[in-house]
This record gives structure tokens, C-alpha cells and sequence, in this order.
């Protein structure tokens, strides 16, 4: 967390209902061969439908409204039942188009981004990643997870982003900026650990390739408990 920073003045604590669920699917899908990854089916529904659901179904409420954010097909993506909105700023800028997209088309005060490609995302995201920003008074709340029996890393797509940080995250990808790391190291960030005994160590698991996507159908034969 940046500590120097003051909570912002437009700063209000999220409330359920109140968060808008952003499914971030447009990216290339370079490693799947340039495929709409969002769009590939895992266990008989598209990826991105396996992140809405779990978005609709956040304990506690949280969130309110979704909007998928796809940049090809949109019908296909608009048949998944909620809006679907293309990126706000040219050139494939990468994930944190998508997160300035949300924040464009949200009317909520707080959005939760997670990517298509996670579709075992945990059910407490939303939760954990509130009760971290309200403690903290934070802008932003980021997911870290642990990763091949390591330490929790950070997952900067899941997050969640203060609708009032909306125009600082416009003006840092108006000058160049791409990274989410190098963006959230200028907001009030925290970043949350999903590493309790009780956490799915596959909820956080990532489909970048066809094999990988092929190896959670299989892994992932018995679905995850719903928490
Ligand atoms: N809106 C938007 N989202 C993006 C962009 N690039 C990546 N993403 C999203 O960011 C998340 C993580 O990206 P990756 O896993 O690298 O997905 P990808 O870019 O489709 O795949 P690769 O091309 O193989 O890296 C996914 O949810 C993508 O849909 C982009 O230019 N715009
Ligand atoms: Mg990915």
C-alpha cells in the first residue's frame, strides 16, 4: 500500500449491491492462437458465462449489476444476458483498458474486475476484497494467491477499483501507461491473501493455452464447493 497517500475525498466505503462485477474478456488470446478465449467452453459454458455466474453469486451480496467487456463477438458475448462494452481506448492496451472500460460504463461507486479465464474464481472475492479496501480506507483492493506451492502473489486482475479513481487510471493510460503494478502503486492499494486452509487452491487457476484449458476440464472433474 502506498501509506503516503491521504484517503481520497470522494472516498465511501463499498456496500452490497453497490459493487458492479466486471468480466474482463478482451484480450487477443495470443497463446490460444488468437482465439476468443472468453468464449471457449469449459465444462459445457463459455469461459466468460463460468466468471459471470460466479460474479452473480458472490456471498454477501456484493454485487449489483455486471457488464462483460469484450472487444469481438459481441453478440455472442450480449447472449450471456448482461451488457457487454468494448474497450473506451484504442490499440489492445491490455487489462487495464478493460478495468477503464468498467469504470466508464459502471453507476456504481466500486467495481470487481476478475478475468474470463478463471472460471473456479472464489466466492468470497468480492467480501474479502470489500472488507480489506473499508479497513484500509483504500482505492483499490487486489487478489494474491499463492502459486505453485509458493508464497500468495499478487492476481492484479482481480480486483477491486473506486469509481473515483476513474479518471487518474484514464490519464495514466492517456500517457503510456500499460502495467497494472505500475498504475496501483499509485493509488491506496491493498492486496488481499487467498492462502486460509479453507481456500481452493483452483480457484484461482488461469487458462492461457488450450492444454491448460483441457487440463482443468480433467483436473477439475469434481467442481469446486461453493463457499
Ligand atoms: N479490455 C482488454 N482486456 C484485455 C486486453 N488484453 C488482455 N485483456 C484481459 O486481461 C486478462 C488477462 O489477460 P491474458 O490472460 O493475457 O489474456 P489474453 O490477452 O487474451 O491472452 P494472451 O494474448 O495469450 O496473453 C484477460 O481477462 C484478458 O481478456 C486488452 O487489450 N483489452
Ligand atoms: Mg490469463
Amino acid at each position: 500500500m502506498t501509506a503516503a497517500l491521504a484517503p481520497h475525498p470522494h472516498w465511501s466505503a463499498p456496500v452490497p449491491g453497490g459493487v458492479t462485477g466486471v468480466v474482463l474478456a478482451g484480450g487477443q488470446g495470443r497463446r490460444m492462437g488468437g482465439i476468443d478465449k472468453g468464449l471457449q467452453t469449459f465444462r459445457g459454458a463459455p469461459l466468460a458465462l463460468h466468471a459471470l455466474l460466479r460474479l452473480q453469486r458472490q456471498r454477501g451480496g456484493w454485487i449489483g449489476p455486471c457488464l462483460i467487456n469484450a472487444n469481438r463477438h459481441l453478440a455472442a458475448y450480449e447472449a450471456l444476458g448482461v451488457p457487454v462494452w468494448p474497450d473506451v481506448v484504442d490499440g489492445s492496451a491490455g487489462p487495464l483498458a478493460g478495468m477503464l472500460t468498467g469504470l466508464v460504463h459502471a453507476a456504481t461507486p466500486w467495481v470487481l474486475t476478475v478475468p474470463c479465464d478463471s472460471p473456479l474464481l472464489p466466492l468470497d472475492l468480492a467480501e474479502r476484497l470489500a472488507q480489506a479496501v473499508t479497513a484500509a480506507q483504500a482505492d483499490v483492493a487486489l487478489a494474491a494467491a499463492p502459486q505453485d506451492g509458493g508464497a500468495p502473489r499478487p492476481q492484479p486482475v482481480f480486483a477491486l477499483i473506486g469509481a473515483h479513481r476513474l479518471d487518474d487510471l484514464q490519464a495514466f493510460l492517456q500517457s503510456g501507461g500499460r502495467k497494472i503494478d505500475a498504475w496501483t502503486a499509485r493509488q491506496r492499494c491493498v492486496v488481499v491473501p487467498f492462502d486460509r486452509p479453507d481456500d481452493d487452491p483452483m480457484a484461482f487457476a488461469n487458462i492461457n493455452t488450450l492444454s491448460e484449458l483441457q487440463a482443468l476440464e480433467t483436473a477439475g472433474a469434481v467442481p469446486s464447493p461453493a463457499r
